[in-house]
C-alpha cells in the first residue's frame, strides 16, 4: 500500500475502471483538468497536463504514473491532439524524469496500429482468422489521434533509452462496461472488460520492465492482438472473453 500512484485523466472512463478495480490497493493522487464529480478519499489535483509546474508538483513522492489524460476521440482535431495528447504526454515524461518517478504507464490505443486492418477487414475481426499483431510492429495509425498515440509510444522509448525511465505503453482496445460493444465486430475483437483493465494496469504497476508495448484487451476469441508479451512480462491474466456474450451483449450462459 506504500506505492503512491499518480493517475492522470482520473475522471475518465479508464480511470474509473482502474479505481473501481484497484482503488483500495494503492495510495492515489488523482489528476484531471475537470474537478471530481463526487467526494473521494483520494487527493485530487485539478490541473492541465500541459502545465509543467502543476505536473511536477503533482509528482512529488510518486512512484508510478498512470498517464491516461488526453483527448480520446479518434476524430479529434489536430490542435487538441497536439496540445492534450502530444505536448501533455511529453510534459508528463519530462516531469517524471525530473522528479525521480520510477515508471510511467502510457495509455496508447488500437488506433496507433489501425491501418493494419485496412487490407484485412472484416476477416481480421473473426475467430477463424489467425492474423496477430504482437506489439513489435511499427505503428500504422488510422487517424491523427492514432498518430498522437504512436508519438506517445516513441516519446516513451526516448525517455527510457535516454533516462532509464521504465515505460509500459498499453494499446487499449475498446473499454466497455458489463459486456462487449454491441453489434460491433471490431469492438468485440478488442473488447477490454473493466476488471481486465484494472488488472492489467495493476500488473503495469507491479511488474519490472524497461520499455514495453502491450495490447490492452480481454482474451477474446476474435482477437488479432497477441497477449503473449503482456502475459510473459507483466503477468497479465485476463478473465474475460467477448465470445462468452451474444452480439447483443447478453451472456451466452443466460441465452
Ligand atoms: N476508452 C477506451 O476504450 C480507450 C481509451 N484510450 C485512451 O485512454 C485514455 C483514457 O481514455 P478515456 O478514459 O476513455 O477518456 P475520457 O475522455 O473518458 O477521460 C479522459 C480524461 O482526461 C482528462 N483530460 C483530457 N485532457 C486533459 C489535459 N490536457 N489535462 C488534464 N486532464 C485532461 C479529461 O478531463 C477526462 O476526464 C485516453 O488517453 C485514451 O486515448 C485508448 C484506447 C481505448
Ligand atoms: O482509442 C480509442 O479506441 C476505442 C475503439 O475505437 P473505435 O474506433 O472502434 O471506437 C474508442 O472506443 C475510444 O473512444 C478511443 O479512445
Amino acid at each position: 500500500m506504500d506505492e503512491l500512484v499518480l493517475l492522470t485523466g482520473a475522471r475518465g472512463r479508464v480511470g474509473r475502471a482502474v479505481l473501481e478495480g484497484i482503488g483500495d490497493a494503492y495510495e492515489w493522487r488523482l489528476f484531471d483538468r475537470d474537478p471530481p464529480a463526487e467526494e473521494s478519499d483520494h487527493e485530487f489535483v485539478v490541473a492541465d497536463v500541459t502545465d509543467d509546474e502543476a505536473v511536477r508538483d503533482a509528482m512529488a513522492d510518486v512512484d508510478t504514473v498512470l498517464h491516461l489524460a488526453g483527448d480520446p476521440r479518434p476524430e479529434a482535431p489536430w490542435k487538441s491532439i497536439l496540445t492534450n495528447n502530444i505536448d501533455g504526454t511529453q510534459t508528463v515524461y519530462e516531469a517524471a524524469v525530473d522528479t525521480g518517478v520510477e515508471r510511467v504507464v502510457f495509455a496508447s490505443s488500437n488506433h496507433a496500429v489501425g491501418h493494419y486492418e485496412t487490407e484485412r477487414k472484416p476477416d481480421i475481426y473473426r475467430r477463424d482468422d489467425d492474423y496477430l499483431l504482437d506489439g513489435s510492429e511499427l505503428p500504422r495509425p488510422s487517424n491523427l489521434y492514432g498518430v498522437s498515440k504512436a508519438a506517445g509510444e516513441t516519446l516513451g522509448r526516448y525517455y527510457h533509452d535516454e533516462h532509464d525511465l521504465s515505460v509500459a505503453c498499453v494499446r487499449i482496445g475498446n473499454l466497455t462496461k458489463g459486456h462487449p460493444p454491441i453489434d460491433y465486430e471490431r469492438g468485440q475483437a478488442m473488447w477490454l472488460s473493466y476488471r481486465d483493465c484494472a488488472h492489467l494496469f495493476e500488473r503495469c504497476i507491479e511488474a519490472d520492465y524497461g520499455y514495453e508495448i502491450v495490447y490492452g484487451i480481454s482474451d477474446n476469441d476474435r482477437k488479432y492482438y497477441s497477449l503473449e508479451r503482456a502475459k510473459e512480462v507483466l503477468g497479465y491474466a485476463p478473465r474475460d472473453n467477448s465470445a462468452e456474450y451474444t452480439m447483443g451483449g447478453e451472456p451466452k450462459e443466460n441465452v
